[in-house]
């Protein structure tokens, strides 16, 4: 008898589901990516070697170190506009098979490094045709990539399955082009489609013909919206294009009014839809402060739209702008709300049902992978 009760008491403090979850168990936690940009989430050394390579002398830096610290401070800028001014280098130095090819494998490789079990990867292909690529070649050196990248990390004892979404520029006019791109590799590859780029007086609607287009062809797209403007972009992206998800979608928190006294929650038509819909919204909390769509973490929205069980996801964005990954940024948000692995496993399970890839692959990752995954983190201390 009081044996057993040491042992309750030892259960508790031991015990997982009131712990904070560890770094390590957070890496080793499976987490699945929906917003990840390619040309966004280079090595700072593999940038510095295709530099050379290919001959590109504007970088900023030399120095592999030098230059990650440079990305991060110059993407600080609390603009969207500025922190899109950091791509010019990154893309300048993607514009070969090779590089394409070398930048998706370390991809594919850096997220399972990181626990991600699940990723769609985003890029625009029309800024990658600079040294006279075609969109195709950019797709398929890519996508080898990938399939590369996958193949080292099962080298290396991790599970990864990465897809690509691509994207098209708001502010040029190759929307349908890029749609049908997408679709035309959609049995090989590339999961769906995206618009990126600044947001002010760059609407979704100005692209209504490449949203029209893939939803006669069935097909899926995610619209960054709702980062650096505010709900009509939202509106437009949900109502006018039918977005499946949203990039970003943070200031949906403009629709929601708190009452200072007795917190009672009031939602405005459009973020009751949202969350009725049950529309998955990509949030990217480290992006979100150095773009100024957030002013910290523990004001971030993630932490209302959770808890009121708005379909959440957590994301990279940049890995590189922001110096993050999957694990920072949750570690950010269990720093800033006390998460426990059943908030990461609850986010994570929104992600996959959100993502593009077909129903029976979503639910196995979820009843195979994911929560036998969290079962077994959650389980450790039965064994300590
Ligand atoms: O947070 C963002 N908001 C809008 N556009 C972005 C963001 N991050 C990256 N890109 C843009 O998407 C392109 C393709 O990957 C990048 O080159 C960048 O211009
Ligand atoms: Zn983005």
């Amino acid at each position: 008898m009081t044996s057993q009760t040491t042992k309750q008491t030892t259960q508790q403090t031991a015990g997982q589901p009131l712990n904070t979850p560890t770094a390590d168990q957070i890496r080793r936690a499976p987490k699945v990516l929906l917003h990840d940009h390619l040309d966004g989430g280079l090595r700072p050394a593999t940038i510095v070697e295709l530099a050379r390579e290919t001959g590109y002398e504007n970088l900023p830096e030399t120095d592999a170190d030098k230059l990650g610290i440079w990305f991060r401070e110059a993407a600080d800028s609390g603009s969207l506009e500025r922190y899109l001014e950091t791509f010019a280098h990154t893309c300048a130095v993607m514009q070969t098979r090779d590089a394409l090819f070398r930048v998706a494998a370390e991809c594919a490789e850096d997220l399972a490094e990181d626990g991600v079990v699940y990723a769609e990867v985003r890029y625009a292909p029309e800024q990658h045709l600079e040294n006279g690529l075609t969109l195709e070649e950019v797709v398929e050196a890519v996508n080898d990539g990938f399939r590369e990248g996958e193949r080292r990390a099962r080298a290396n004892g991790h599970r990864i399955r990465v897809g690509a979404l691509l994207t098209a520029m708001r502010h040029a006019a190759r929307a349908l082009e890029i749609a049908e791109l997408a679709n035309r590799y959609r049995d090989t590859g590339v999961v769906g489609f995206d618009i990126a780029g600044a947001e002010a007086g760059f609407p979704p609607t100005r692209h209504l013909d490449a949203f029209e287009y893939l939803k006669r062809e069935n097909n899926h797209f995610t619209i960054h919206a709702g980062e650096a403007f505010g709900l009509p972009s939202i509106w437009q992206a949900l109502q006018w294009c039918g977005a499946d998800r949203l990039g970003h979608g943070v200031r949906i928190i403009d629709d929601i009014e708190v009452d200072e006294t007795d917190g009672s929650v009031k939602l405005g038509r459009l973020a009751a839809y949202v969350r009725d819909k049950r529309i998955p919204l990509e949030m990217c909390p480290t992006s979100n402060l150095q773009t100024g769509a957030a002013t910290s973490y523990a004001d971030h929205p993630f932490g209302l739209l959770r808890k009121l069980q708005f379909r959440v996801t957590v994301n990279t964005d940049n890995r590189l702008m922001s110096g993050t990954s999957m694990s920072r940024e949750f570690e950010h948000l269990i720093g800033a709300f006390g998460y426990t692995l059943d908030d990461m496993l609850w986010t994570t399970v929104n992600a996959m049902k959100s993502a593009f890839i077909p129903f029976d692959e979503r639910l196995a990752m979820i009843s195979d992978v994911i929560k036998p995954g969290y079962a077994e983190l959650k389980s450790q201390w039965l064994f300590q």
